[in-house]
């Protein structure tokens, strides 16, 4: 098998004296849209941060390709090739769409510059219709939209989408998960943490299933959907 696109080894995370992960393995392979699933407070923030370097991991360590990136500074990370979109939209919104969009082009650690403002739009259809407003005036589900695509501007080798359906209309969040099946049909690895489990099935390829810090569950999706045993306990569905 080739190598994992983005592997977490025995990670153990801690918030101050408090452990909050405990020898945690997660595998994304090139090409798949993994979910990490889990109940509130499960630890599935906490697990994106350690990959970003936000709360590094003590234990453990987080590989990219291959390539070992614990331990380095977060804009390291990202620029090693790790897209990190976090759950409160971060957009600037004195700026327009645009602008937003601008700031983060950058090409990917091999050269690549496949994400460009006109791909952009051409996936993104509704930002080009509001390519000069101030990202400011989005809705909730716009501005998610914009944070996913300004994370593709860098062009990165795995996208971490961390509950992108979180307070959005029941409407927005389809076009949220319309928008990541595009994605996943483009080849773009993905790795998407979710409470809300259906919205996941619907999206991912794999699952990974979160509790107290410790996975508990890995899958295909199709296999998670049959398990009532591991859905009921640990989704509470
Ligand atoms: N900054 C922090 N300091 C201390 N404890 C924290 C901090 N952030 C989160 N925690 C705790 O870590 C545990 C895991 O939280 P985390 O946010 O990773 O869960 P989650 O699965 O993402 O759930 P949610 O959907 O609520 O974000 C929880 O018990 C939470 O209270």
């Amino acid at each position: 098998m080739s190598t994992p696109m983005l592997e977490v080894r025995g990670a153990d995370v801690y918030y101050g004296a408090s452990q909050i992960l405990f020898n945690l393995d997660l595998t994304v392979e090139k090409g798949q849209t993994m979910a990490l699933l889990g109940r509130n407070g499960a630890g599935k923030s906490t697990t994106f941060k350690a990959i970003a370097g936000l709360v590094p991991p003590r234990r453990g360590e987080v590989r990219l390709s291959g390539e070992t990136v614990s331990g380095r500074a977060p804009y390291r990370i990202a620029r090693a090739g790790i897209g990190y979109v976090p759950e409160d939209r971060q957009v600037f919104p004195e700026h327009s769409v645009e602008d937003n969009l601008i700031v983060a082009m950058k090409r990917g650690r091999r050269g690549e510059a496949y994400w460009t403002l006109t791909r952009i739009y051409e996936v993104f259809p509704i930002l080009a219709g509001m390519r000069t407003r101030h990202a400011g005036r989005l809705s909730g589900g716009e501005q998610q939209m914009l944070t996913i695509a300004r994370a593709l501007m860098g062009n990165p080798d795995v996208l971490l989408l961390d509950e992108p359906s979180e307070g959005l209309a029941p409407i927005i969040v389809q076009a949220i998960g319309g928008l990541i099946r595009t994605l996943r049909g483009m080849g773009v690895t993905i790795l998407l943490a979710e409470q809300n489990m259906h919205f996941c099935l619907d999206i991912a390829t794999h699952a990974t299933v979160v509790d107290k810090g410790q996975v508990v569950y890995r899958a295909p999706v199709a296999e998670l959907r049959g398990n009532t045993a591991i859905t009921q306990r640990y989704l509470a569905v």
